[in-house]
């Protein structure tokens, strides 16, 4: 039997980190996805006593026997239900990161480990500890600020619930799951996020799970309609980072200034709620207007990102470059180097930008914004 899934990346249009202190944010899917397959072998298969993780975009493969899984990786099977999403505790942690280093990632892949792992506690979680292969093939960027770390936990869940939907269309194309099983994937997907990002706020694995644009604020969704056109440039800086790094730094600068920092949080909360406001506007704001404000709110919401310490001189970079063209940026996801978005205006012409950016060493890309969440195919 096999099942394929897709989630997508999204940008952050307003909010990110704040959001993760209870702040409101605003962000979009991006029609970039991951992809992933899972394929359960018969019996009388080969490999029918192992499970395997192929990455394929980065040509990796990791296999283990399930006997040493099942080992490793206590399961109580009263407490432990696909219908319901639990936490991995600091203990089971330990096990499942004994189990990744066994595989020997090279040294330059070692950032991949909090996904693998991941990848071992909802497998074991949502399915048992039954043989399959599981292929993933992502087209995001790793650690560049676009999701890719919620759109594993998205696409993998959804394939690993869809395996045991009884009704099951084969050859109907991407379909998107129910609410209720989109609420259950988007709960697990979070647990997923809790072992990569430390302290997620849940933004990125429920606008990469429902798709479109979403306002978020301390777990409530408001599914956002826009009434204008979009346009933003992706630049990624190709400078590496780690968001569970960058979270914590900014918690920790709000243990030492709180006074300060929560009025940062409070100022973002007001630019997310605002930039929702105007894109769903249906008034007689002239689109011109509506950009000119947006253009001042991210320009307000990168200088609030800087005070909380993650901006970085590569997105400095950007910003100093896309001023030049008359264009205003702001990072995107959790900085400290990743990707930078430009709003691009109704009529800008980005070639000169682009090829400016582009010289210096960074990579652009235009995606469409608000499109699909995740979506499963048999
Ligand atoms: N397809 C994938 N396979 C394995 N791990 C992945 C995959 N996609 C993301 N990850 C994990 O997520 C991490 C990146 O997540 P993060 O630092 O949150 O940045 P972002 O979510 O912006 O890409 C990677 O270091 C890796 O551990
Ligand atoms: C910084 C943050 O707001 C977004 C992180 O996004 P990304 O992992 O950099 O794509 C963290 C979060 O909301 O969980
Ligand atoms: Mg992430």
């Amino acid at each position: 039997m096999e099942v394929k899934a897709r989630a997508p990346g999204k940008i952050i249009l307003a909010g990110e980190h704040a959001v993760v202190h209870g702040s409101t944010a605003v962000a979009a899917a991006i029609d970039l996805y991951t992809y992933v397959t899972l394929r359960f072998p018969l019996q009388s298969d080969d490999n029918n006593d192992r499970l395997i993780l192929q990455l394929k975009d980065i040509s990796l493969e990791f296999s283990w026997s399930l006997a040493r899984v099942k080992e490793a990786i206590p399961y109580d099977s009263s407490t432990s239900c696909r219908s319901t999403p639990a936490s991995c505790t600091d203990e089971t942690l330990k096990s499942i990161a004994v189990l990744v280093e066994e595989q020997n990632l090279p040294k330059d892949k070692i950032w991949l480990s909090s996904g693998i792992s991941t990848f071992l506690w909802l497998y074991t979680r949502i399915i048992g500890f039954n043989p399959a292969t599981v292929v993933i093939n992502s087209e995001l960027p790793y650690g560049s600020g676009l999701g890719s770390s919620a759109a594993l936990c998205v696409a993998l869940t959804a394939a690993l619930l869809a395996s045991s939907i009884s009704d099951k269309t084969r050859g109907s194309g991407w379909s998107s799951l129910d609410e209720t099983n989109l609420e259950l994937l988007n709960n697990w997907a979070f647990e997923g996020e809790k072992i990569i990002h430390g302290k997620p706020s849940g933004i990125d694995n429920t606008v990469s799970a429902y798709g479109n644009m979403i306002k978020f604020c301390s777990g409530e969704i408001t599914r956002l309609q826009s009434n204008m056109p979009l346009r933003m440039l992706i630049t990624n800086t190709r400078v590496g980072r780690n968001t569970k790094a960058l979270v914590s730094g900014v918690s920790q600068r709000a243990v030492r200034h709180p006074d300060v920092m929560n009025s940062v949080f409070n100022a973002v909360d007001s630019i997310s709620k605002e930039l929702a406001a105007i894109i769903q506007s249906k008034d007689e704001t002239s689109i011109t207007e509506k950009e000119e404000s947006i253009k001042e709110l991210m320009e307000m919401n990168q200088g609030l990102l800087q005070s909380m310490g993650v901006s970085h001189s590569s997105i400095e970079t950007v910003i100093k470059t896309t001023v030049k063209h008359k264009l205003v940026s702001k990072l995107t996801g959790a900085g400290g180097g990743g990707c930078v978005l430009t709003l691009l205006p109704t009529g800008t012409v980005v070639d000169k930008v682009v090829e400016e950016l582009e010289s210096s060493g960074f990579q652009c890309f235009t995606a469409s914004i608000g499109g699909n969440g995740a979506q499963v195919c048999f």
